[in-house]
């Protein structure tokens, strides 16, 4: 196995208090749940609710199947724990287990758009958990078991199966069997091995290791070639202590009695137990060319750097995100339940668990395309030793396993509905992706490989800290903190933040070295617009954005970060006296607005008030370049209160002229307008204009004015549960980003990592 190398490692590395932070920040916790349906009106409530809901009331009632037309169950999948397992951290009790199975809902959503709610039951006596549950099937259409401890979760599984007539997955036992399964299939594949001949040893006897075994027996894997331990040594035939029958049933012919002894010329080790549990010893004793699966969480049996030490031949995996070859059920369970929800899969069998390896193992041997690329770190990956399994963020996991397993739940005769156009849904299944999130992915790691020196103005403020802290942490470059030393410090102690580590650089003003060079840029900048000497040498002295901004004119940071302490457009004034509009572009604002599943870029929302024709035709451009740049194919509305000339006004006039300066420009991206906000998003109302040249809804939103910009982004954020990213300063000659004063830290990083990307 080559050198682990930090850096090739994705740096996901948080602290406990960030963890804390993350967790409490705004509302408490990671989820909420939003109706789907208007309820505004008197209407919609007799609609929503009496007398209207008594229409599907009474049709559910006639036919059951119609639930999944006039309700969310078909969507709709319970998390549920009762916390004695919880990941490897043991039993903890069901609200201890709260974070993770929040965790595994929000991951269902955004991995698989499958909405999903957290359930933990307050019992560890296995009949009074089954009957909790085994009431809920109507809410649900699907149950995923999470955390339960062994034995118990095998006849909680098994009884909750028979009594349900939806889907009933324990995660720990499948989810993790189908990863672990599609990697060793792979793994075996590179080290030509059979499956066969190939001798396996799983170091743990619970809930995932003895669902791995069977699995893999399942598969053809020899009975007789697999080792089971536990923390009593290896289960033999004729063992009685600490045995269960789900143990006795995979107790092996050995003299063996120690996993020492077990592991002994073992082609594949799979650690499903504890942290440490592999020592050197044990891994130095395996076959040639060793398949090591060190899944325990959140530490694992042994680390691949403790490997690396010991032998270079083998091929290693963990539950982990921050090594290559991350063997974690996250792969599995969003995708599996998506496909069963959408053929209203009764159960989940075996036929589609294996569907489910097959697809994930084909998956890790397909050459990565382009657009996949950021999901690895920017590095193409290429099937081998560190590539036996996609990454979690590989895009292409939502269209390939759903079908795979929607496929086989068809063929087995367990779906209630029957897909016939599977590329179709294929193509629908790809569309459920929010682009967003590999856009951010792909401009963090572009920042990762080329880190910047990013100067943070206003370093004494605790959140910016925190932010800056993230930013290094990260390994995006270095945080360079503009303030005085010992305020900065004490906000640091307050906030637990160690600032004696590499990516942290403080500056202060008063006593920089290159206080004289920035003052004579300033001044030669400013000296035929009013100012005096001492004017610059006071801006300089005294005013952190124009001393971080001569910074990055100067070339002493690659870009800045500001905005928290001071409103956005005096902020700006204070940059653009340090710094001009890139040569040939116009700067403005263009926010991104995030909203179910679906990005636009709004411009201007920072800089024109009352833009003419000829400054809404640069902002279109402008726009339409950064929309490019950040991956989308830019299809740009130029928008009004009016349609296409009616109803006629000053205003719309405006904008249509822009339209012909584009046309005069031939610009090469799609434009079109005037046309109002539905027109440009809605794509029913826009086919009521078939001469619209645009060929599908807007990406890319023009305003007419500042104050609509603002306004409608506001009210996106605030009514409309939008994220909004910016705005973003776009035509700058140098990358400046100013946040929104009271950004969050996380708000700040991402202002941080765009200032670093513009730089690169
Ligand atoms: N990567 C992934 O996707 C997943 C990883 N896991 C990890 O697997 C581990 C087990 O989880 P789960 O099966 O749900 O838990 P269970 O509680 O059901 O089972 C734990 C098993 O591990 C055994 N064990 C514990 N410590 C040792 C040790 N030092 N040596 C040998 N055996 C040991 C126990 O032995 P005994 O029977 O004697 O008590 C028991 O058989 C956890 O660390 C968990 O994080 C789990 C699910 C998914
Ligand atoms: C990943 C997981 O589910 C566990 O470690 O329990
Ligand atoms: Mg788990």
């Amino acid at each position: 196995m080559p050198d682990i190398n930090k850096k090739d490692r994705p740096v996901t590395s948080v602290t406990d208090q960030e963890a804390l932070d993350f967790h409490a920040m705004g509302r408490p916790g990671k989820l909420e749940i939003n109706p789907t349906k208007p309820m505004a009106t008197q209407r919609d409530l007799s609609l929503a609710y009496s007398p209207g809901v008594a229409v599907p009331v009474k049709a559910i009632a006639a036919d059951p199947q119609t639930a999944y037309d006039y309700t969310a169950r078909g969507n709709m999948v319970a998390v549920i724990s009762n916390g004695t397992a919880i990941l490897g951290l043991g039993n903890l009790g069901a609200l201890a287990s709260k974070p993770v199975m929040e965790g595994k809902s929000v991951l269902f959503k955004r991995f698989a758009d499958v909405d999903s709610i957290d359930l933990e039951i307050e019992t560890e006596n296995v009949d009074e958990f089954i009957n909790c549950v085994r009431f809920l099937g109507p809410s649900f259409g699907g149950i995923n078991l999470e955390d339960i401890k062994a034995p118990d979760c095998f006849v909680i599984e098994s009884r909750l199966r028979e009594l349900m007539d939806i889907p009933v997955f324990h995660d720990d036992q499948h989810g993790t069997a189908i990863i672990a399964a599609a990697g060793l299939i792979n793994a075996l594949e590179l080290t030509g091995r059979d499956l066969k001949t190939t001798k396996l040893v799983c170091n743990g006897a619970g809930a995932a290791a003895i669902a791995c075994v069977e699995l893999i027996k399942a598969m053809g894997f020899a009975p007789e070639n697999i080792i089971l331990c536990d923390t009593k040594g290896v289960i033999y035939q004729g063992r009685t202590e600490g045995m269960n029958q789900w143990k006795s049933a995979h107790a092996a012919k050995t003299d063996a009695r120690t996993l020492e002894e077990a592991m002994n010329g073992a082609d594949v080790i799979f650690g499903l137990s504890q942290k440490g549990a592999f020592s050197a010893k044990m891994i130095r004793s395996m076959a040639d060319r060793p398949i090591i699966f060190a899944m325990a969480n959140p530490d694992p049996e042994i680390t691949p750097e403790e490997v690396a030490r010991i032998r270079d031949d083998a091929i290693m995996a963990t539950g982990r995100s921050d090594y290559p070859n991350q063997v974690n059920n996250v792969l599995g369970f969003p995708y599996i339940f998506r496909g069963a929800l959408d053929v209203r899969a009764s159960t989940i069998n075996d036929a589609m668990k294996i569907a489910a390896v097959k697809a994930l193992a084909n998956l890790a041997r397909e050459d990565v395309p382009d657009d996949v690329v950021a999901a690895y770190q920017g590095n193409r990956p290429r099937f081998g030793p560190q590539y036996i399994i996609p990454v979690p963020f590989d895009p292409r996991l939502i269209s390939a396993i759903p079908v795979a397993v929607a496929q086989a739940a068809i063929e087995s005769g367990v779906a209630r509905k029957v897909i016939t156009d599977m590329a179709g849904y294929a193509r629908e299944l790809s569309a459920r992706r929010d682009p967003i999130a590999s856009t951010l992915a792909s401009l963090y790691e572009r920042v990762r490989r080329r880190p910047k020196r990013i100067v943070f103005a206003e370093a004494e403020e605790e959140q910016v800290l925190r932010a800056a802290m993230s930013y290094a942490n990260q390994q995006l470059g270095t945080a360079i903190l503009l303030g005085r030393e010992d305020l900065i410090q004490a906000t640091a102690e307050r906030a637990g933040i160690d600032l004696n580590r590499p990516g942290f650089e403080i500056v202060n003003a008063r006593i920089s070295t290159r206080v004289e060079a920035y003052i004579d840029y300033l001044y030669a900048r400013l000296q035929r617009h009013g100012y005096l000497h001492r004017d610059a040498q006071r801006l300089i002295h005294n005013d952190r954005n124009h001393f971080a901004a001569t910074m990055v004119a100067l070339g002493d940071a690659d870009g800045m970060v500001t905005g928290i302490t001071r409103n956005y457009s005096t902020a700006l004034e204070d940059v653009r006296r340090c710094i001009d509009a890139k040569p040939g572009h116009r700067v403005i604002g263009v926010s991104l607005a995030l909203c179910r599943g679906r990005t636009v870029f709004v411009a201007d929302t920072a800089v024109h008030d009352m833009p003419t024709a000829e400054e809404l035709a640069d902002i279109a451009e402008e726009a339409a370049g950064l929309a490019r740049r950040m991956g989308y194919q830019p299809r740009v509305a130029m928008l009004a209160y009016s349609t296409f000339g009616h109803p006629s006004g000053e205003r719309s006039e405006r904008v249509r002229e822009a339209v012909k300066i584009l046309d005069r420009r031939r610009v090469d991206f799609e434009y079109d307008g005037e046309m109002a906000a539905d027109v440009a998003l809605n794509r029913k109302v826009m086919e009521q204009y078939p001469f619209c040249r645009l060929s599908g809804p807007a990406n890319v939103l023009v305003m007419p004015a500042f104050h609509s910009a603002s306004i409608s982004t506001k009210m996106l954020q605030e009514l409309g549960g939008s994220t909004v990213i910016g705005p973003i300063l776009v035509g700058l000659d140098k990358p400046v980003q100013i946040t929104s004063m009271g950004a969050k830290d996380s708000d700040i990083v991402n202002m941080a990592a765009i200032a670093a990307y513009g730089g690169s």
